[in-house]
């Protein structure tokens, strides 16, 4: 058996860093990653054979908790008839119909790989809907890794404290514009200025990148508003939120309609089950300007892959509302003890949640967008974190991501949460910044 450091080292030599996703190297906790070989309900274990509490579940697919046997069963039955086809099969319309049924606006959904692809797509879909270049995309807001959308993101360039990457062209970088997160004069001053230039405003439907923030009130429902107004459009990214906050996303939490509905929403994770899926929907006229209809070219060898659509499907049809009872639960009594042990403490904190998403940022209040996530103690995270690993609790390795429940977390794993939280919480209060 290799230790993790011996597997971390070796994958160094043939991978850049030794990961294939930058927020698992553990650059802004210190340490090194624990190589995973496992996952069973609410647990991980490790290449050393260590047990761990995981509150990352894939980054949010794993809604019903690791390897769920309904879903493996599933898998394993798609996998027997084909790994990938190139062809069309019957689950996809059962899959595109499952969404469509959950989340009002969705008239079509055309499925493809990445929550990245996702977006990508919607983005092309809008400029090619409305002939116009611009798009509006908000600070600490993280939409995968293409081109335009890499500017002032959120999740590993926050984490890694990167402006932007390296290798996007200017020209490309200028068509995407950057405004603070609930800052409704922002938006109003820059339609005012260049509403006839802009194709869309991307927005994830509730941050989760930046850790959890919450929409302020009807913020959503108000860019639906102004960009309709302009004759732009709204793009809901619940990449991250969807079937993950609600049975139907934030979509089902806000309930948008009318004028106030997105006119296309992006999904990944969930709607995947684990398996490398995500999809794009909405309103047919827009949807049904997808090439083989319409103008606008996307294509994947792999999207709507069988084996994905097995997992994903088999996940939607068991995430019933009892499934989003045991989330929230599970939420509350983390959330709950967090609160306790910090405050036990003395460490000022604040605990932002939308369902049972949910992050703590180390600083009183709430944070409204991305300059209030900044301004927190984040140097108190790493041995915050590194104390919960000590418990064998995993969280993410990043002070800037969502925390994960899965609905297998029940009494025993939030029992041993509950019980690390107030060690770590005196890690966080012995924490020196700089
Ligand atoms: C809101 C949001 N949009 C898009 C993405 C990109 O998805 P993927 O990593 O599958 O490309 C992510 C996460 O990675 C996300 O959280
Ligand atoms: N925050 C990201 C997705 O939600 C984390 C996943 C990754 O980029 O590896």
């Amino acid at each position: 058996m290799s230790t993790n450091a011996e597997l971390f080292e070796r994958a160094k030599l043939a991978i850049p860093g030794g990961v294939n996703s930058p927020v698992r190297a553990f650059g802004s906790v210190g340490g090194t990653p624990a190589f995973l070989v496992r996952a069973h309900g609410a647990h991980v274990t490790d290449a050393e054979g260590r047990d761990l509490v995981d509150l990352v579940a894939s980054w949010g697919p794993a809604i019903l908790g690791h390897a769920h046997p309904e879903v493996v069963e599933a898998v394993q039955d798609a996998a027997a008839h084909g790994l990938s086809f190139g062809a069309s099969t019957p689950a996809e319309a059962l899959l595109a119909e499952e969404v469509e049924r959950r989340v009002g606006p969705v008239e079509r959904l055309r499925l493809v790989s990445t929550g990245t692809e996702a977006t990508m797509t919607a983005i092309r879909l809008a400029r090619g809907a409305t002939g116009r270049d611009l798009l509006v995309k908000f600070d600490g807001h993280y939409h995968g890794h293409s081109d335009g959308l890499l500017v002032a993101a959120g999740s590993g360039l926050a984490t890694l404290a990167m402006p932007g990457s390296a290798g996007i062209p200017a020209s490309v970088a200028a068509t995407t514009v950057v405004v603070p997160y609930n800052d409704r004069e922002a938006i109003e001053r820059l339609f005012a200025e260049r509403g006839d230039q802009i194709a869309a405003i991307i927005v994830e439907a509730a941050a989760a990148n930046m850790g959890v923030v919450a929409p302020d009130g009807d913020f959503n429902g108000f860019l639906a508003r102004t960009a309709h107004a302009h004759g732009a459009l709204l793009i809901s990214d619940e990449v991250l939120t969807g079937f993950r906050v609600h049975r139907a996303g934030m979509w089902g939490l806000e309930q948008w309609a009318g004028d106030e509905a997105p006119d296309l929403i992006t999904f990944g994770k969930v709607i995947g089950g684990g398996m490398p899926l995500a999809a794009l929907g909405g309103r047919r006229d827009l949807m049904e300007l997808l090439a083989p209809l319409g103008p606008v070219y996307q294509a994947g060898t792999l999207s709507g892959n069988p084996v994905a659509v097995a997992a994903g499907l088999t996940t939607l049809r068991l995430a019933t509302d009892e499934v989003y009872r045991r989330l929230d639960a599970a939420a509350d009594v983390i959330t709950g003890a967090l609160a306790d042990a910090l405050t036990a403490e003395g460490v000022a904190h604040a605990i932002t949640r939308v369902g049972s998403l949910f992050s703590v940022a180390f600083r009183e209040g709430a944070p409204r967008d991305f300059d209030e996530v900044r301004a927190q103690d984040a140097f108190r995270y790493p041995p915050f974190f590194h104390a919960m690993l000590d418990a064998g609790v995993s969280l993410p390795p990043s002070a800037f991501e969502a925390w994960f429940v899965t609905a297998a977390h029940g009494d025993e794993p939030l029992g041993r949460i509950v019980e690390a939280l107030p060690a770590a919480a005196r890690a966080a209060a012995a924490a020196k910044g700089a």
